[in-house]
């Protein structure tokens, strides 16, 4: 089956991609990070081969990067059984969903990437198939057109979301495991910056492998991608190991910013200083201004602001710290607010 990247429709040149291919972790002990959650999905595989079951559908959220895929992947392998990948948005029709549940074999995995931009149709098929494995399916046109059911074999969907508030409640009820991804901290990073590093047979320093963890945004995607751009510097512009110095010089040389903040990041905490003087500010408002969805904000940027304490939550609304006012060179935190 092709790679989720396909699936996304992002292009990857043909050796970023098998690059990505060989640092991606195979196995639940490969898997660094999100300790409880890994801790509970080995028992719950291990509870459903005993008993020779499928496993219990497992909805899987988190913002961007954390390893969604990757645990989908590793879970089809513990179970030692085939996985079938799709997404939201390529399954329209109910046909083409039923096309995959009636190819699945005994206990298969059912990937279904960015579950929450399903069409209703096809979610509504699907609510059957997880419950029941059973789908009715219409056949023929017109006034022969009948409605026949269809058995199915016990398998396990798994879902992947990053806007886990945008699936309806029925389905989210459908999942009997719900794990929430969380950022990681940057000592698991670190240990992901040196695993990948073995991969690549590349040597890095200690210092070099905290410099990269610190600046990805807890986030093993972009350290595996800092990475591999400080390794082409290590061979360009040094001799090819990776130490503190070609480390600092890769990262300045590609503006990567100090806390790992993105774009995204530094123009909300912006929009909240400038725009609203420091808030408190609502989350629409700040989502209008600067032209992002207040859900996506909510969940994907905000979290990781408030976990390294850029933003700080209130009832009125969200404040910017005064690490946020620090980082970009703001002074008047705390100072008299001004009317106008
Ligand atoms: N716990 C981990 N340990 C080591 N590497 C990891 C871990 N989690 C993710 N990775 C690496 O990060 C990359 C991105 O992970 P993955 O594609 O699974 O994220 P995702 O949550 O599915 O993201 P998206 O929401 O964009 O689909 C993987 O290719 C893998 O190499
Ligand atoms: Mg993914």
């Amino acid at each position: 089956m092709s790679e989720e990247l396909d699936i996304r429709g992002n292009f990857y040149p043909d050796t970023e991609r098998e690059l990505d291919r060989k640092l991606r972790p195979l196995s639940f002990n490969d898997f660094k990070g999100q300790r409880q959650i890994v801790e509970n999905l080995k028992i719950f595989v291990k509870a459903a081969a005993m008993r020779n079951e499928a496993l219990d559908h497992v909805l899987l959220h988190g913002p961007p990067g954390l390893g969604k895929t990757t645990l989908s992947n590793i879970i089809a392998s513990e179970l030692g059984v085939g996985i079938k990948i799709t997404s939201g948005p390529v399954l329209d029709k109910p046909g083409d969903l039923a096309g995959l549940l009636t190819n699945l074999e005994e206990r298969d995995v059912l990937f279904i990437d960015e579950i929450h931009r399903l069409s209703p149709i096809v979610e509504e098929y699907l609510y059957s198939a997880m419950e029941d494995f059973r789908i009715d399916i219409m056949i023929d046109k017109g006034p022969s057109a009948r409605s026949i059911q269809l058995e199915l074999q016990p398998f396990t969907l798994i879902g992947a979301t990053t806007r886990s508030g945008l699936l309806t409640s029925p389905l989210r009820a459908r999942f009997g495991i719900n794990s929430h991804l969380e950022y990681y901290d940057n000592t698991v990073l670190t240990g992901i910056v040196k695993r990948s590093a073995r991969i690549l047979d590349v040597k890095i320093t200690n210092e070099a492998a905290d410099e990269i963890a610190g600046r990805s945004r807890g986030t093993p995607r972009i350290v595996n991608s800092l990475l591999r751009r400080v390794r082409d510097f290590a061979q360009v512009k040094g001799n090819g190991n990776i130490d503190i110095d070609i480390t600092k010089t890769a990262l300045e040389a590609m503006n990567i910013d100090e806390h790992g903040l993105d774009e995204m990041d530094n123009r909300i905490l912006l929009c909240i200083i400038d725009k609203f003087k420091g808030g408190p500010v609502g989350i629409s408002t700040i989502a209008t201004a600067v032209g992002e969805d207040s859900g996506t904000i909510e969940e994907v940027y905000e979290p990781f602001l408030i976990k390294e304490g850029f933003i700080k939550r209130t009832p009125r609304g969200r404040e910017a710290t005064e690490l946020a006012y620090k980082h970009l060179g703001r002074i008047n935190y705390g100072g008299t607010p001004t009317l106008f």
